[in-house]
């Protein structure tokens, strides 16, 4: 099994680069966990108590499961892939069976900066686009795909978001092996990484 990592900011544009690496890629060859999937349930809190989780330290992520998860593919098990509703801020009574795949991609803001998780990816990618451009990919997509209204996304950007994209995040791109910078659609860096993945699975 392949192992791609894919990290990057909020709203730098990993799920776009996600599908479109699978895009073109036979169904039954690639399999994608997100680390959002992996959000700590928190059935004992209110819904008020949850909007005040800083879910941008890695201490929100249940990332013990996740990696127990990774390991049972790379054994050949499938698992149980929870669901995340970022309307409710918890993690839903649903999974997702997922099974193993010759490439399995993680992607999440935070999967480079935890080592044991890090450690298990074959290949390292940071998507990387300018931070204004990610704050307003971001206003746009909470508000039309989340639940979210104008100043619930800028009080987070502010209080949690950004210093925590500042210490945890952005430092973690030092561990790439590849950059794709994606202020715009960047296609070269799409065919170059599907290039990469199609050597490895022959
Ligand atoms: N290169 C790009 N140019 C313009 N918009 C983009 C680009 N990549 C992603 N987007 C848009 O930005 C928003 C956030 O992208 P998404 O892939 O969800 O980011 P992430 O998973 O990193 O949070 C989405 O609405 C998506 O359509
Ligand atoms: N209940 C939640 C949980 C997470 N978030 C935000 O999601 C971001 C990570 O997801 P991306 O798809 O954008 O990578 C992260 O920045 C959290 O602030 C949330 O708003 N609500």
């Amino acid at each position: 099994m392949l192992v791609i990592g894919i990290a990057g900011g909020t709203g730098s544009g990993k799920t776009t680069v996600v599908h479109q690496i699978i895009n073109e890629l036979p169904e039954a060859e690639v399999g994608v966990i997100s680390q959002d999937s992996y959000y700590k349930a928190t059935d004992n809190l209110t819904f008020e108590e949850r909007t005040l989780i800083n879910f941008d330290h890695p201490r929100s992520i249940d990332f013990s499961l996740l990696v127990q998860h990774l390991k049972e593919l790379k054994t050949g098990n499938s698992i149980n892939q929870p669901v995340y509703s970022f309307v409710k801020h918890n993690r839903t009574s649903d999974s997702i069976l997922t099974h193993p795949r010759k490439v399995m991609i993680v992607e999440g803001i935070l999967i480079l900066s935890h080592q044991e998780l890090r450690d298990m990816f074959d290949i390292k990618i940071f998507v990387h686009a300018d931070s204004d451009e990610r704050l307003i990919r971001r206003l746009k997509r909470d508000i039309s795909d989340r639940g979210r209204d104008m100043t619930e996304v800028l009080d987070r950007y502010q209080n949690t978001l950004k210093p925590m994209h500042d210490q945890f995040i952005e430092p973690s791109k030092a561990y790439a092996d590849i950059i794709i910078p994606n202020d715009t659609y960047n296609t070269v860096a799409i065919d170059i990484v599907r290039t990469v993945i199609n050597e490895k699975i022959g």
